[in-house]
């Protein structure tokens, strides 16, 4: 039976992670649409086991396959690497450390058949982030999401659980594979018509239980790069200016608000 969808895992020392993602995702889908669909792992030359485990995988009759990179890190460019490989028309990128549901993937398929485009959100009604993920993190991708809003009117720009048709990937030369942040790159620089909605999947965002999160500084100043190149494309300079000031206007107000009760609960 020919392959209609490709799940693209970006892997970085997630050998523990690799079984329970497989066998989760394959059990959800049942037998028949298991025969349609591939799961790609995209590793960094962790060398970790992660390589065995997949081939134990497939020796088990398991339709997954993973892809070392030796030359070359990051999240972004994996996924981007991963898209090219496939056999499927429908991509769904996710993680490897099961903070995106495996038992959620027959209905995304679902959604991805109406739209071109579908991004995983945490900010919908019923579901949400567990209530174990750090503060720091919160606040890390509240902020994240603000600087996006002008790019996009996804409620979840900052999701790593996305999916698309690859036929809107003919144009990915455009793209810049930097940081973690892709579906966002996709969203402002693909060809997607214009006659269709992006779809939104809601989802809740589990904690790792395996492995640690690859988030670091680097990745950070990569998306603000990003975010700087990403305007740039969108907008003109002045636009860029008038966003800026708006945006300090509103911080300074922020902070004008948070003195004015520090020094009324003072006095
Ligand atoms: N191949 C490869 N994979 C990577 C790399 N860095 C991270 N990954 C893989 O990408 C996935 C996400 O990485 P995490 O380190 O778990 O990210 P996170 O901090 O949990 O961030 C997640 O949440 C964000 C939303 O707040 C998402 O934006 C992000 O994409 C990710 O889903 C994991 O499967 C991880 O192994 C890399 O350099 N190379
Ligand atoms: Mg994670």
């Amino acid at each position: 039976m020919a392959i209609e969808n490709s799940i693209i895992v970006p892997a970085y020392h997630e050998k523990l992670n690799i079984r329970p993602l497989t066998t989760r995702v394959f059990a959800a889908l049942g037998n028949e649409d298991s025969k349609k669909t591939e799961i790609i792992f995209v590793d960094d030359n962790s060398k970790d086991g992660s390589v065995e485990e997949v081939q134990t995988l497939q020796k088990e009759g398991y339709n997954v396959s993973i892809i070392v990179r030796t030359a070359e890190r990051g999240l972004s460019s994996a996924v981007l690497r991963g898209f090219v490989e496939s056999n499927g028309e429908y991509l769904v990128c996710m993680d490897a450390d099961l903070q995106h549901p495996p038992e959620s993937i027959p209905d995304f398929l679902k959604t991805l058949r109406n739209h071109p485009f579908v991004i995983g959100t945490r900010y919908a009604a019923g579901v949400g982030i567990d209530k174990d993920w750090p503060l720091y993190r919160r606040v890390i991708s509240g902020g994240a999401r603000l600087l996006a809003l002008p790019l996009t009117s996804v409620s979840d720009p900052m999701s790593g659980y996305f999916g698309l048709h690859k036929k809107y990937l003919i144009n990915a030369k455009q793209v810049d594979a930097q940081g973690f942040k892709i579906a966002l790159e996709l969203l402002a620089k693909l060809p997607l018509p214009k006659d269709q909605t992006v779809g939104e999947f809601p989802y809740s965002f589990g904690v790792r239980t395996e492995g640690e999160s690859k988030l670091s500084s680097k990745v950070m100043i990569q998306y603000l790069a990003q975010l700087k190149d990403l305007y740039v494309y969108k907008f003109t300079w002045s636009t860029i200016i008038g966003f800026f000031l708006i945006f300090s206007i509103l911080i300074m107000t922020f902070i004008l608000e948070l003195l004015k009760g520090y020094h009324a609960s003072k006095n």
